[in-house]
C-alpha cells in the first residue's frame, strides 16, 4: 500500500509565525481560509472587491487585494478558477513574489505551462479530493476530506513539511494524504471529474431519467429513482465500498447490478474512457478549455443554458422544495445559490 500521511506525520508548529494568503474565496478558498483560521493559522485573503470580498469580511477574515495579500504573506495559496489564474498571476501575484512558497490545489496551470513560477520559490500543491464546501463542512464535523500533495520545486528544503502542515491545518490529514506529482494529480483529477464523478455520472443519470420518462413513467418518480436515490446508494459505497452497498440492497438488485451493469458500461465505454485519458495526457483537453475561455465561452454557455432547462432540473427543484432537510447546508454555504 502507498504511504499515507495522517495528523501525526505533520509538524503542527510549522505554520506558527507564518502568514498564509489564500487567493480567492470560492468553493476551495473559503474552506481553506476558514479551516486554517480555526486551526490557529494566521490567514489573510486576497480578492477583488465584490461578493466574495464582502463574504470573507462577514466571516471575520482580513481581506486585501491580491497584490497586497501576496506581498504580506510567507505562503500564497492560489484558489482562483483555473482559467483565470494565469492572468491574475502575471499581473498581481508574480510582481509581488520575493521568496514566498507558491501553492495550488490543482496542477493544471503549472503542468500545462500556463503559469511558470520563478525558480526562487518553493512550488507545491495540496489538492483536496472533494468539493470545497465539503472540505469546510467535514472539518466542522471533526472529519475531513482526503488530499493529494506534490512538490514541484523545493528551494528551501522545507516544501514537504509545509505541504503536510497545510494539509493538516485544512483537516485533510484526518482522512489521509498521499504524495503524488503535479502531472499525476492533474491528469487523474481531470479524468475523474470528466469520466466518472461529474461527466460520467450526470450523463448516466440523465440517460436513465430520459429512458423512464420517454417510456411514459412519471417524471417525479424517475427523478427519485435515478437522481435522489443515487446519493443514498453512493453514501453506502463511501462507507463500505461496493460490497458495503451491495450488503444493503436486495439480492434482486445485486443480481441486476451484476448482469446489467456491464451492459450499460460496455467495453466500448471503457475504450472511450481511454481516449478521454489520452486527450488529457496529450494536452488536447487543456488546449480546448484554454481556447474556449479566450473566446468567452460560447460552447460552455450554450450547453450550460440547455442543461439548466432539462426536465430533471425543473422536477428536481419542485421536489427538493418539499424536502428542506435536503439542502439546508447548501442554502447556508452557497453564495447566490440557485435555489
Ligand atoms: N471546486 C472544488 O471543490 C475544487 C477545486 N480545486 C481547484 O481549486 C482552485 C479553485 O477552484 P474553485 O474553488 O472551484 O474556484 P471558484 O470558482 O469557486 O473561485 C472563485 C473565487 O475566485 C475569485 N476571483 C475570481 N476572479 C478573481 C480576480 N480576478 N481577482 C480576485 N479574485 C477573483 C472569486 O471572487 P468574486 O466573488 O469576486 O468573483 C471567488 O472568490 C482551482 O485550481 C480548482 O481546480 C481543487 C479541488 C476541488
Ligand atoms: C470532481 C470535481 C473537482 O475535481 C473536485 C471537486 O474535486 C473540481 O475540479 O471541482
Ligand atoms: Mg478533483
Ligand atoms: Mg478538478
Amino acid at each position: 500500500m502507498a504511504k499515507m500521511y495522517y495528523n501525526g506525520d505533520a509538524n503542527e508548529a510549522y505554520l506558527n509565525g507564518k502568514k498564509v494568503a489564500v487567493i480567492g474565496y470560492g468553493s476551495q478558498g473559503h474552506a481553506h481560509a476558514l479551516n486554517m483560521r480555526d486551526s490557529g493559522v494566521d490567514v489573510v485573503v486576497g480578492l477583488r472587491k465584490g461578493k466574495s470580498w464582502d463574504k470573507a469580511v462577514e466571516d471575520g477574515l482580513e481581506v486585501y487585494t491580491v497584490a497586497e495579500a501576496t506581498a504580506k504573506a510567507d505562503v500564497v495559496m492560489i484558489l482562483l478558477p483555473d482559467e483565470l489564474q494565469p492572468k491574475v498571476y502575471k499581473e498581481e501575484i508574480e510582481p509581488n513574489l520575493t521568496n514566498q512558497a507558491l501553492m495550488f490545489a490543482h496542477g493544471f496551470n503549472v503542468h500545462f505551462h500556463q503559469i511558470v513560477p520563478p525558480t526562487t520559490c518553493d512550488v507545491l500543491l495540496v489538492a483536496p479530493k472533494g468539493p470545497g464546501h465539503l472540505v469546510r463542512r467535514t472539518y466542522q464535523e471533526d472529519a475531513g476530506v482526503p488530499a493529494l500533495f506534490a512538490i514541484y520545486q523545493d528551494v528551501t528544503g522545507e516544501a514537504r513539511e509545509l505541504a503536510l502542515a497545510y494539509a493538516r491545518a485544512i483537516g485533510a490529514l484526518r482522512a489521509g494524504a498521499l504524495e503524488t506529482t503535479f502531472k499525476e494529480e492533474t491528469e487523474t483529477d481531470l479524468f475523474g471529474e470528466q469520466a466518472v464523478l461529474c461527466g460520467g455520472t450526470t450523463a448516466l443519470v440523465k440517460a436513465g431519467f430520459e429512458t423512464l420518462v420517454e417510456a411514459g413513467y412519471q417524471p417525479e418518480l424517475a427523478y427519485f429513482e435515478t437522481l435522489h436515490e443515487l446519493k443514498l446508494i453512493v453514501d453506502l459505497m463511501y462507507e463500505g465500498g461496493l460490497a458495503g452497498m451491495r450488503y444493503s440492497i436486495s439480492d434482486t438488485a445485486q443480481w441486476g447490478d451484476f448482469v446489467t451493469g456491464p451492459r450499460i458500461v460496455t467495453d466500448e465505454v471503457k475504450k472511450e474512457m481511454k481516449a478521454v485519458l489520452k486527450d488529457i495526457q496529450d494536452g488536447q483537453f487543456a488546449k480546448g478549455w484554454i481556447l474556449e475561455n479566450q473566446a468567452n465561452r460560447p460552447v460552455f454557455n450554450a450547453i450550460n443554458e440547455r442543461e439548466n432547462e432539462h426536465l430533471i432540473e425543473k422536477v428536481g427543484k419542485e421536489l427538493r422544495a418539499m424536502m428542506p432537510f435536503v439542502n439546508k447546508n447548501r442554502k447556508k454555504e452557497v453564495v447566490g445559490s440557485v435555489e
